[in-house]
């Protein structure tokens, strides 16, 4: 290839750096309030790449010395069981954050949960209070795995003023909130999803100065779709089986091949994930100092 390839955002590093960081924030809480921070993670059934994220989680938590507190549920829990849990964790003084691992198994109703979460200690920012406040730009809990990705772009110094960014994907956990974080930074904003139709799809991504893809499809973005010089954040994270039957986690851009258009790229993994579990822990922390400090 003659073309220059891509400068890789490096999630891994910007996370270790900023989890150093709160680990000092934490250290002082503890000399301040007597105890650290803590998380509770709820997990419920037996998926398996959710007790990979979930494990991944309270190492974390224990790096920086945030208690974690983790709730392992038999997958037939009932509705009122989880949020009977969700009650006591919102009462528990040394919980200051809680977080529901998603998906739950089908019986039970998600958003009905995150309405049972105590705002302040929402470090998902999945409750309606905290989607509110972003929807009207006040300060409030926020998801991390878009906080993840601008904190990510900030971190490089990429602007985002006037810039026109395209978001495929709109679930609540990354897409909307990703859209609404952008517009808060003044790019010109385009949400594509599911229904938009392929042809369309290409040409709204040809034109994108900023690309986020969070879909949950290996290669969906190929350099062709590129507008050269283009930013892509790559949010998803499928596990495949390689040629040689060897399993791997791979995102939904085409690497190799976008790395020769793009300026800059994320890796999965490595790039936007490691920046939610941190973010995670920022929220954690923000919200024992916004509640005792
Ligand atoms: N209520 C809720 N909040 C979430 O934030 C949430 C959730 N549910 N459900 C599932 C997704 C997924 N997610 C990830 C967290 C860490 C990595 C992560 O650490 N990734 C590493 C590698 C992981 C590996 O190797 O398997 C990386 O990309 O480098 C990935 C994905 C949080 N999620
Ligand atoms: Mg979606």
């Amino acid at each position: 290839m003659t073309s220059p390839s891509a400068q890789k955002l490096d999630g891994k590093a910007l996370a270790q750096s900023t989890q150093s960081q709160l680990k000092q924030r934490v250290e002082e809480l503890k000399l301040k309030q007597g105890r650290a921070p803590g998380l509770a993670v709820i997990i419920v059934g037996d998926d398996p790449a959710s007790a990979v994220y979930v494990r991944n989680k309270e190492k974390a938590c224990e790096k920086i010395g945030i208690t974690s507190f983790g709730q392992h549920f038999p997958s037939n829990t009932t509705q009122a069981e989880l949020e009977a849990k969700i009650a006591t964790l919102n009462d528990d003084s040394r919980v200051d954050g809680i977080l529901v691992q998603l998906p739950l198994p089908d019986h039970l109703d998600a958003i009905q949960a995150l309405y049972k979460i105590a705002p302040e200690k929402d470090v998902d920012g999945l409750h309606p209070s905290n989607l509110g406040r972003l929807v009207r730009g006040e300060k409030g809990l926020r998801s991390c795995t878009p906080a993840g990705v601008m904190r990510l772009l900030a971190s490089y110094q990429l602007s985002i003023a006037s810039k026109k960014a395209l978001v495929i994907g709109r679930s609540i956990l990354v897409g909307k909130p990703l859209a609404l974080m952008l517009l808060e930074a003044n790019a010109t904003v385009t949400t594509a999803h599911g229904k938009t139709p392929p042809e369309q799809l290409r040409e709204l991504c040809q034109q994108a100065d900023i690309l986020c893809v969070a879909v949950g499809k290996p290669n969906l973005i190929t350099a062709d779709m590129v507008k050269p010089e283009a930013v892509v954040i790559d949010v998803g994270m499928n596990r495949i089986e390689d040629e040689s039957g060897k399993k791997r986690l791979v995102g939904d851009v085409d690497f190799p091949q976008v790395a020769e258009v793009a300026s800059y790229l994320t890796p999965v993994p490595g790039g936007v994930g490691p920046m939610t579990v941190t973010m995670l822990l920022e929220n954690t922390v923000t919200s024992f100092e916004q509640r005792f400090l």
